[in-house]
């Protein structure tokens, strides 16, 4: 049976927004016409009017933390908090115990986002076993298992030679390989950026240089090997120098930035508050500023949550000793909605384009869309409510967030994968049982 989301507002191709039905069939996208034009006898009705409908949100750098460390996140947790979040497609990061470094971890993986049934869960494996920087995985097996490319997220890869051999040999299996650019020799235990914060708490800072010298060796390598490199969580000034250098010569070098960055600097963290406390770490307003230019004019292809949640007995061991990480699903869209597009700096279709259409791009997604015979990965947003972000209402397992408190609009209100709803906010519900309508 068909359903019909009805009077929705959806962004035409010039990025108009204009009053549409759309019709899932068969968990595809099988019709959008002039709104009022699809309703029919017999068809489930979705009243969407006054909110907006896009294609599902693509979030390419998660950590859903199963196995092994399910006190901070399930798969099934981690899931449930995407879809609340607007997300359709998510891909997690191998940091998880064991490390996803074999088919076994990667199938297990797969089979409990199966079991939760609620995004679509593309795992990533390691470059390194047990992410040691020591001896690379079975590339191909992995590819076999399901893995959709290689990273050590979470740590460097130290060996400039290691990571030469990582792309030779994804780029043989044209897989690409994703970089946590981090140089140790330069970072020596600092929980925070160089910077005015670090100083005012005697703290060591973690310097820009740390980031972008694996940046610039790394697409040297690309270059070199041929493969498709993508740059995790994008910081700093320097950084994005040299991605936009390496993207003017031809290099395949992609990039992803996180809302945080994008949001806030090392000024703005309050005080020795660990929810604050992320890898990489908030940089100087320069460094935001460079973000947010890099990612306007595409130098960072795309947005990225980097949502990492820890427990709140992990976040309480203080700066040096709790583990580096913020949440992200839940706040994501309306953050960026609400400090880019509500102020008019930015196109509500570029901030959407950003967090659907590119990522699907640039690893190759048959996602982010929102045309006839596509999948329906669908979100509808509540452009207008304002409410504050309350850690205690969060779906996720992880309360660590610096955004509590923080009002903010562009709320999901409604999420459907492959033409099932997985999530709806609770006004959504009553809507429906007023209609005698519901949207399974
Ligand atoms: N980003 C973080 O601050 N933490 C991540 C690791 C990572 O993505 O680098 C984590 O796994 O907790
Ligand atoms: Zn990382």
């Amino acid at each position: 049976m068909a359903v019909i989301i009805t009077n929705a507002s959806v962004l035409n191709s010039e990025g108009q927004p204009e009053r549409m039905d759309v019709e899932i069939k068969n968990g595809i996208i099988a019709g959008i016409a002039e709104a009022g034009s699809l309703k029919a006898a017999g068809q489930e009705v979705i009243e969407a009017e006054g909110k907006l409908l896009i294609p599902g949100l693509i979030d390419m750098h998660v950590h859903l933390r199963e196995p092994g460390f399910e006190h901070k996140e399930t798969i099934e947790t981690g899931s449930r908090s995407a879809a609340k979040g607007g997300f359709t497609t998510i891909a997690c990061m191998p940091n998880t115990k064991p490390v996803t470094d074999s088919p076994e971890v990667v199938s297990l993986v797969l089979g409990k986002a199966r079991e939760a049934g609620l995004v679509k869960v593309l795992p990533y494996a390691a470059i390194t076993k047990n992410e040691l920087g020591e001896e690379l995985t079975d590339f191909a097996a992995l590819k076999e298992a399901g893995a959709i490319g290689f990273t050590d997220d979470g740590v460097g890869v130290q060996s400039a030679q290691m990571m030469k051999d990582a792309m030779k040999r994804a780029a043989a299996l044209n897989m690409p390989v994703i970089a946590h650019c981090e140089d140790n020799t330069l970072v020596e235990g600092a929980p925070v950026a160089e910077g005015a914060f670090a100083e005012k708490y005697g703290l060591k800072g973690i310097p820009n240089e740390s980031e972008a010298i694996h940046v610039g060796r790394d697409i040297l390598l690309a270059e070199a090997t041929g493969v498709h490199y993508h740059v995790c969580h994008v910081s700093t000034e320097q950084s994005i120098r040299l991605i936009r250098l390496g993207k003017q010569i031809g290099v395949k070098v992609t990039a992803e930035v996180c809302p945080h960055h994008l949001l806030l600097s090392e000024e703005d963290i309050p005080g020795p508050d660990t929810n604050w406390k992320m890898n990489p770490p908030l940089r100087s307003r320069r460094d935001v500023e460079a973000c947010i230019e890099a990612l306007l004019d595409g130098t960072i292809d795309m947005i990225v949550t980097d949502h990492a949640p820890h427990s709140a007995e992990e976040k309480a061991k203080g700066m040096l000793l709790s583990p580096f990480g913020i949440v992200g699903f839940e706040t994501a869209f309306p953050l960026l909605y609400t400090a880019f597009v509500a102020t008019g700096q930015w196109e509500l279709p570029l901030l959407v384009k950003r967090m659907t259409e590119d990522p699907a791009r640039v690893f190759g997604l048959n996602a982010g869309v929102l045309k006839a015979g596509a999948p329906a990965d669908l979100t509808l947003i509540d452009l207008d409510t304002e409410r504050e972000v309350n850690p205690d209402d969060f779906a996720t397992k992880g309360r660590n967030t610096p955004f509590a408190g923080w009002k903010l609009k562009g709320w999901p209100v409604a999420t459907w994968v492959d033409g099932r709803q997985v999530w709806s906010a609770g006004d959504m519900e009553s809507k429906k049982d007023e209609a005698g309508l519901s949207a399974d």
